[in-house]
């Protein structure tokens, strides 16, 4: 067994992938001795997982049992790290909105705390809701914070797009490169979910509403204290990565109109990515003969809120 990347005495595994899915698997299994290079073809911040808000929220991924579970892990591990003000996470109280009433969310579950909400806490014109305290995620702030850990953890990080996984060396790879992965590893079931939001200036909201019913589309308002993420969108099949002005006046007034403070909040930034949808998340063992090969991909808008469960898994499946 050559060198590969630092860190204990365990097995070469290389990560392909440098979102929130990869560096968090990539820290994980160097936290659990093995040695790990990091093959990533673009910067933290030129990822999907740098677009998104990021709410705990199991959005748009399946299967639900797994999900729940993965998402209790993270939730855990995310409630933690809201302690660290460097981290990015904190948590914040908020309302998910019913526009069908839904006495038992599928997803409550997962969640300590929930409770229907009471008439004050919903936003105009909104009958019923939920109300919990969740993990907001600043990405902006998280994934640095995470891409530093990962190297301080004996990470080796290199800046390479992979060809072909075959190509890739190490004692087992571990394939977490979002929506890349499925044409590495053969499997054209994913679909890109186009997303776009609005980040406008925090005004001095406590809490953050999600309304993925809404007459006029998805809309979640996301406070994260320096500013306030506002979507959203889900375009399954587009491809662009170019916010556009129509959706995003369209984004900011359905937003307006859930949370009347934001009326006067300038626009500091915009983005728009591509989330890696899939009909359900891909987390196995692909090639159990000869060297592992670990999936770990698809999480369509939840790839934040499952990151630390799948990360454990796949630990356990290297
Ligand atoms: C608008 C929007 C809002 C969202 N909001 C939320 C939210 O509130 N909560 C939540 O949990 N999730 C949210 N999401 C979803 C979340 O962003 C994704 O599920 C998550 O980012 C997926 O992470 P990933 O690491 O799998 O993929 P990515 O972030 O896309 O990272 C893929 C990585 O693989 C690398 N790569 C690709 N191909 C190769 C190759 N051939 N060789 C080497 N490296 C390669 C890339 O450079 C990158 O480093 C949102 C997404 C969008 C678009």
């Amino acid at each position: 067994m050559s060198t590969v990347g630092g860190g204990g005495p365990g097995l070469r595994v290389a990560v392909v992938g440098g979102g929130v899915i990869g560096l968090t698997c990539a820290l994980e299994l160097a936290r659990t001795g093995h040695r790990v290079r990091l093959h990533a073809a673009d910067p933290p911040e030129a990822t999907t997982s740098a677009v998104a808000a990021a709410l705990w929220f199991p959005y748009r991924a399946a299967p639900a049992d797994a999900v729940l579970r993965w998402g209790a892990v993270s939730r855990t591990a995310f409630t933690a790290l809201a302690g660290d003000p460097v981290t990015g996470v904190t948590l914040r109280p908020g309302t998910v909105v019913h526009r069908t009433p839904e006495p038992d969310p599928w997803w409550a579950p997962g969640v300590p705390g929930v409770r229907p909400a009471t008439p004050a806490e919903l936003p105009p014109g909104v009958a019923a809701g939920t109300r919990c305290t969740l993990p907001v995620v600043d990405t902006g702030r998280y994934l640095p914070w995470l891409a530093d850990v990962v190297r301080s953890a004996g990470v080796e990080v290199v800046r390479e797009r992979v060809a072909r996984v075959e190509d890739v060396p190490g004692d087992a790879v571990v394939v977490a490169a979002g929506l890349a992965s499925g044409p590495l590893l053969g499997d054209g079931t994913g679909v890109p979910v186009q997303g776009q939001v609005v980040r406008v200036a925090d005004p001095g909201l406590t809490g953050w509403v999600l309304d993925e019913d809404g007459p006029a589309g998805l809309t979640y308002v996301v406070p994260r204290g320096r500013d306030v993420v506002c979507g959203g969108t889900a375009v399954e099949g587009a491809t662009g990565t170019d916010p556009d002005p129509d959706v995003e006046a369209a984004v900011l007034a359905r937003a307006r109109a859930l949370v009347p403070e934001l009326r006067h909040a300038p626009v500091l930034s915009r983005a728009a990515g591509l989330r890696p949808g899939r009909p359900t998340v891909r987390l196995e063992r692909v090639e159990p003969a000869g060297r592992p090969v670990v999936a770990c991909y698809g999480h369509g808008g939840a790839g934040v809120t499952l990151s630390w469960g799948c990360a454990a898994d796949v630990v356990a499946l290297v």
